[in-house]
């Protein structure tokens, strides 16, 4: 057992460092076998990268556009899982690298289908932020795990509807600046991968669907979270914004 203080030094809270994940849980070969799939496209795609960047292949800009982007969907998936097991380790499964979200497999089947159908079909019409997009991606990222870090066994994949002991209300951190800073990851991470891509289709329908995803689930999520801490909850969302456009 560790006793972690928030910043502002007013609580301390007993983090269960040493619980163990559930072996019910997680199958061990499902998680070797996710890993290194998820390694090998990070390798494959980083190798061609430095050997289109040294000329040693000679690769098409968009097909380092895509090597970029499959390096930062697998490094995100990848994150997920350990960020999970190194902070709360108990709540770790073999969804925690929430691989199994089929609309996310499909944003990225047409991400990629974008890119190659413009630079096929129309190869003036480019716009073009990747420096842009490469740096919000990682502001994106780091705000996720940055979140995952600092709320540890508050954090789950799954929104809790019912109050457990070990859940306690996150106002230190980053969680003092941002009320949601996973989902303000998240949402700030896809615009930087659109940018990156140059994708203007994909851009602006991820937005529009991700923007009322996360305006339905921070309503939803809240409500319990009012339940659970109530007006200390109520006090902290006064003074915290969630970062994203137009959601209070
Ligand atoms: C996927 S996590 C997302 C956490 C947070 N919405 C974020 O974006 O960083 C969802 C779980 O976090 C919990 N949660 C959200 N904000 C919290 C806070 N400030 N303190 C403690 N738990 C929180 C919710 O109860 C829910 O079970």
């Amino acid at each position: 057992m560790s006793n972690l203080h928030n910043s502002d030094g007013e609580n301390s809270y007993q983090y269960n460092w040493h619980a163990q994940y559930d072996p019910t849980k997680v199958d061990l070969s499902i998680v070797a076998l996710k890993s290194l799939g998820l390694g090998i496209l990070i390798s494959v795609n980083f190798t061609m990268m430095v050997l289109s960047a040294c000329n040693i292949i000679n690769s098409s800009p968009a097909i380092t556009r895509i090597n970029g982007y499959l390096i930062f969907v697998s490094v995100f998936y990848l994150l997920e899982f350990f960020s999970t097991c190194l902070f709360n380790n108990s709540e770790t499964d073999d969804d925690s690298f929430i691989l199994n979200d089929i609309d996310l497999h499909i944003v990225h089947v047409v991400s990629i289908l974008e890119i190659l159908g413009k630079t096929w079909l129309f190869p003036s019409f480019i716009i073009d932020f990747p420096i842009i997009g490469l740096c919000v991606v990682f502001l994106g990222q780091f705000s996720r795990t940055l979140a995952m870090y600092t709320a540890k066994e508050s954090f789950n994949h799954y929104i809790q509807r019912e109050h457990m002991n070990k859940h306690k209300l996150v106002t230190w951190g980053i969680y003092r600046y941002l009320r949601h800073p996973s989902y303000f990851g998240f949402f700030w991470w896809f615009i930087g991968t659109q940018l990156w891509l140059g994708n203007l289709a994909v851009l602006a329908l991820g937005l529009f669907k991700l923007w009322n995803f996360f305006n339905y689930r921070i309503k939803f999520e809240e409500k319990f979270l009012i339940n659970f801490f109530g007006q200390d909850y109520t006090d902290y969302k006064s003074k915290a914004r969630t970062g994203i456009p137009f959601i209070e």
